[in-house]
Parts: C-alpha cells; sequence; structure tokens
C-alpha cells in the first residue's frame, strides 16, 4: 500500500475533491484491470476517452480517480483530483510509486527513426560482457539481468516501465538501455524519468498517420533531448541532417558521433564483406560481424556511450568484435545451394534503401538480389509506394506481400505500394499476397550465389490479420523452403 498524497508529489493538480490521505493499492490507467483500492487515471486516448470509464472503475474498486475534467456526479469516499494532464500525471505517480527507481542506477535512452533496438540490443551485450548487471527495454524483448520477459511495445507505458525499473533496481542492475520511441515521448510514456544520457540515431520517414507533419515528428523526438538533466549526456549523429537541431535546447552535456564530419566520437570503414567490416577507432583497427554502414554509426554510437558511462577504450573494443547482430537485423542464412537469404526489420523507406545499398556493396558478381517485402496495415500509408520504389529499383526482382495487415484489406496495401514502381521498374516486380508463398517463390526464383531480402518482420514471429495473430517466422519459412528444395 501506497498513501495517494506521497505519489502525488510533483503533479501538477488544479482541483482536489476528497482526501488525499488515503492508502491505495495499484496505480491503474484501464478500468478493466481495476481491484480494490486501486488509483484510476482517466486518459484521452488515441481512440477512446477514458473519462468514460470513471464509473466502471468506481464500481470495481477504484477509491481514487486522476482525471483532467471532473464528472459530472462525483461519489462520496473517492477522492478526485483534477490534473493539467493525465499522460503525464501518471509517468509522475508511477515513477513515485515505485520509488523513483531510474535515479538510483543509470538509464540510457535511445531515439530515433532507425537503429534503436540495435544499439539497445548491443550496448545490453557490451556491459554484459564486461561484468556488470544490465537492463534492457526494446522493441525484441525486456530484459531484467538475465531474466527475459516479453516486450508488447518499444517504449512500454509508464507503468510498466517504473515497475520493470524497480525490479532492475531489485536484482542489482547498473546499466538500464531503452528504447524511446516517438510514441512513447507523445504520450508521455517516458516523462518523470531521470535520464543518465540520451543517444540521437537519425530521422527519416515513419509514423506519418501518427504526428501530423515531419516537423512534428522531428520535435517530438527533439522534446526527449529538452528534458534531458544536466548530469546526463546527449549524444547525437551529427553527420545526420537533423543530428544538430536535436541537441539545441537541451541542459545535458553535448556530444556528438560521425563517420563523415569532425566529431567527438569517430569511426572509419575500412574494409566490408558479408561476414562483417573492418574498422579503425582512433587507429585502432577491429574487426566486427555487424555489416552495413548503418550499422557502423550504431557501433560508432555504442563506443561513444560506453566511454562515456566510464568503460575504458582498449576493453570496450575488444568487447565490440565479440557483439553478435540482433536477431532480426540483418540476418542471415546460406543454403546448401549457396543462395543467401537475409532476414532483416527493415520496415521504413530509409531502412529498406540502407539494407538494400549495403547488399548491393557487398555482393561481389552478378548475382540476383531478390527482396520480399510488404507493408504493415493501420500504419503510416504514405511509406508504401515508397518502399515499393525502393524495392524495385535497388533489386532485380521484388515480389510485394503482406506484412501484419491488421483490420485492412491486405490487396489494398498491395496496390497503394505497386503505384510507386516506376514504368521501367515494373516488369522486375510481382505481387503474392500470402507471405509464406511469396518466401516460396523467392526462393524458387534463386540461383547459387543469388541474395534474398526477406525485410519487414525481423524478428517477429507472428503475422496479424483482422486482430488475429497466427505464427509466423520469416526466418522458419526460408530455412523450410530452402530444405524442401534441396530434396
Ligand atoms: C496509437 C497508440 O500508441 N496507442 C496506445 C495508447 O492507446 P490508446 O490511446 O488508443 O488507448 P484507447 O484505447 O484510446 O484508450 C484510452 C484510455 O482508456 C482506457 N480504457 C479503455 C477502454 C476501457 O474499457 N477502459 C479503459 O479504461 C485505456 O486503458 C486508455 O488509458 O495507449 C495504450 C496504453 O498505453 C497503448 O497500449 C497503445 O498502444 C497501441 C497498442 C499501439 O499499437 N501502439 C503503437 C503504435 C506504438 O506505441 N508503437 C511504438 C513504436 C513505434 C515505432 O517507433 O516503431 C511503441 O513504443 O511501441
Ligand atoms: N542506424 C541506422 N540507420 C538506418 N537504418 C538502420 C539503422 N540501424 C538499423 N537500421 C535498419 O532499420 C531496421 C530496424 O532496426 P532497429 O530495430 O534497430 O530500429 P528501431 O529504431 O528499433 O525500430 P522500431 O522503431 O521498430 O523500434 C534494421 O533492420 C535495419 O534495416
Ligand atoms: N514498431 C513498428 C514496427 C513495424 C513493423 C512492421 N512489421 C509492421 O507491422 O508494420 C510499428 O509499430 O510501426
Ligand atoms: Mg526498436
Amino acid at each position: 500500500m501506497k498513501n495517494l498524497k506521497d505519489i502525488l508529489y510533483k503533479v501538477s493538480i488544479h482541483q482536489v475533491f476528497g482526501n488525499t490521505d488515503v492508502d491505495v493499492h495499484q496505480l491503474v490507467f484501464d478500468s478493466r484491470k481495476i481491484e480494490k483500492n486501486d488509483v484510476f487515471v482517466a486518459q484521452k486516448g488515441v481512440s477512446v476517452n477514458g473519462h468514460l470509464y470513471i464509473e466502471k472503475a468506481i464500481s470495481l474498486g477504484a477509491i481514487a480517480i486522476i482525471c483532467e475534467d471532473f464528472p459530472l456526479d462525483k461519489k462520496q469516499g473517492i477522492t478526485y483530483v483534477k490534473v493539467e494532464d493525465a499522460n503525464v500525471a501518471l509517468a509522475i505517480m508511477a515513477s513515485n510509486f515505485y520509488e523513483n527507481p531510474s535515479t538510483k542506477f543509470a538509464v540510457v535512452g535511445v531515439t530515433g527513426t532507425n537503429g534503436k533496438t540495435t544499439i539497445a540490443s548491443l550496448l545490453y551485450q557490451l556491459f554484459h560482457k564486461a561484468g556488470y548487471k544490465v537492463g534492457l527495454l526494446s522493441t525484441v524483448k525486456i530484459l531484467v539481468d538475465e531474466t527475459e520477459f516479453k516486450a508488447t511495445h518499444t517504449t512500454p507505458d509508464s507503468v510498466t516501465i517504473n515497475m520493470y525499473l524497480d525490479m532492475m533496481l531489485e536484482a542489482g542492475v547498473e546499466y538500464c538501455f531503452m528504447e524511446v520511441s516517438s510514441h512513447g515521448i507523445h504520450q508521455k510514456r517516458t516523462e518523470g524519468l531521470t535520464f543518465a544520457g540520451g543517444i540521437f540515431t537519425n530521422l527519416s520517414h515513419d509514423h506519418l498517420d501518427y504526428h501530423d507533419t515531419f516537423a512534428e515528428y522531428r520535435n517530438v523526438k527533439k522534446a526527449f533531448f529538452d528534458f534531458l538533466p544536466k548530469t546526463a549526456f546527449a549524444l547525437t549523429n551529427i553527420d545526420d541532417k537533423n543530428g544538430d537541431f536535436m541537441l539545441q535546447n537541451t541542459k545535458a552535456r553535448k556530444k556528438t558521433y560521425a563517420l563523415k564530419t569532425v566529431a567527438d566520437f569517430k569511426t572509419k570503414i575500412l574494409e566490408k564483406q558479408l561476414s562483417g567490416t573492418l574498422i579503425s577507432v582512433d587507429g585502432t583497427e577491429v574487426w566486427t560481424k555487424l555489416i552495413g554502414v548503418f550499422n557502423i554509426y550504431n557501433l560508432t554510437a555504442i563506443i561513444a556511450t560506453a566511454e562515456l558511462l566510464g568503460l575504458e577504450k582498449l576493453e570496450i573494443l575488444t568487447i565490440v568484435s565479440q557483439l553478435e547482430s540482433v536477431s532480426g537485423r540483418f540476418q542471415y542464412i546460406i543454403s546448401d545451394d549457396g543462395i543467401t537469404a537475409i532476414i532483416d526489420y527493415a520496415h521504413t523507406p530509409d531502412a529498406l534503401k540502407n539494407v538494400l545499398e549495403t547488399i548491393n556493396d557487398i555482393r561481389t558478381g552478378n548475382e540476383k538480389v531478390i527482396t520480399v517485402v510488404g507493408c504493415g496495415g493501420d500504419r503510416d500509408k504514405t511509406k508504401r509506394p515508397k518502399m515499393a520504389h525502393i524495392a524495385a529499383q535497388l533489386s532485380n526482382q521484388a515480389i510485394f506481400t503482406s506484412d501484419n495487415p491488421r483490420t485492412e484489406n491486405a490487396q489494398t496495401i498491395l496496390d497503394e505500394m505497386e503505384v510507386g514502381v516506376s514504368a521501367e521498374n515494373y516488369r522486375k516486380t510481382l505481387t503474392v499476397l500470402d507471405r509464406k508463398q511469396a518466401i516460396k517463390t523467392a526462393c524458387k526464383m534463386a540461383k547459387t550465389g543469388d541474395i534474398i531480402l526477406i525485410a519487414g518482420k525481423g524478428h517477429e514471429n507472428y503475422q496479424e490479420i483482422n486482430g488475429v495473430r497466427t505464427h509466423f517466422d520469416d526466418l522458419e519459412e526460408v530455412t523450410n523452403c530452402f530444405n524442401q528444395l534441396k530434396k
């Protein structure tokens, strides 16, 4: 039990009805999960208004209501607190509820369009190998030291974040690396957290369904740096067009990383191969299993962060050469016939372009590149024609297929993709609605030496159609095809 008055500390309150000196059980924002003596926080959501469920929450046992608008009918014995912003209040209360875990160890946030999972996961690996207990909050999974939990979001809601941070603290974790998505920032899921550092990867086209304009998307990302404390570091990719902008108003210590421009942390690429990349960091040569220029950006951010957090340069570089690629990020298998299949989570135009350029860069002869790709339903529609254009332009053959159509018609998504294919590339494209069949088609088309890129789903192990998720795994599918074709 916690006292409501204590967990309201630092919340901007407009009005109170009832007594705040009451003991409360849990902090809950979904009326369906209310238990006796819980506090219900009513959020004005994207699809419904949580204020509509205040009555329901009380009937299930809520003892206090945190809201932006008081209901007309207030019940005796219930405490009502009117706040400026319910999302902010929830986040501050969540931090107070768990006694502000983020202030007690180093929490580092990673934001940007692409590379968040890669950077956060590899930082987890690096610090773990260096002998520390580490935490991870990522799209792929949540790790509390070595205990794994399922991730439902890239950046979970504020109550979940603080619950995991508290578990980390209990487990003796010293560093936590977490992804900070634009939805997370906009919905104030990370408000009230004390970060030891913030990392900016890059900014390109994504989520323009949610954020009205690119400028708004950019400002939301910047807000993360605006609120970093003075004690934190703010590390930015200064080669990115928006790298400088992100740190414009931050109070944190500004640090930069780059491959091209002058920066505090710089890496040079010496050699690129399908099995890895040779890089030079301040004159020291390091071999990494990571592939692609974009991944060397990620690696530079990782090296810089480890240094900023106090690790020795030599130890960092030794561990860097042992880092394994993250699941579903440029993960590849080679069939007995010498066909390479690459599984990659590229689900934005920029990521797809980078991955295809990387493949084209490292291929050695006249091998064909066959790309299997789709675009998610109920997500930014303007990505569709762009991704189709890139796939067709940079591959010898592009097969458009389904990627989590969600509540949309899968064929309509493919039609919207096809619009982006230019006339001269049209003959290189094919649509195969069923993803399993699309992967099979690619495998049948491929000959020895050819490269198949299966993009968009990476580590995901499901296909979501009309709200139902059925098991689907790109790596599993392509492995099966390779085995079947062998017989
Ligand atoms: C669009 C979006 O971000 N939605 C998030 C948002 O839901 P919402 O605003 O739609 O919620 P709502 O259904 O309108 O409900 C409003 C409020 O009423 C409450 N409610 C609702 C019904 C009820 O019976 N009783 C009740 O109390 C809800 O609990 C909520 O507090 O708040 C919810 C609670 O925190 C999130 O789970 C939900 O994520 C949805 C599932 C989602 O798919 N989000 C994606 C887009 C997302 O956040 N993605 C980013 C990564 C993107 C990227 O960078 O690639 C992420 O960080 O994961
Ligand atoms: N630094 C980078 N710049 C551009 N593209 C990248 C970069 N890092 C990774 N990518 C591409 O983006 C894909 C997704 O990478 P990653 O999962 O690390 O990004 P993310 O930011 O976590 O994405 P999400 O928004 O879905 O959480 C990779 O599979 C790769 O194709
Ligand atoms: N975090 C991203 C993932 C997209 C992955 C793609 N497979 C899709 O389902 O659209 C999002 O929610 O937009
Ligand atoms: Mg991610």
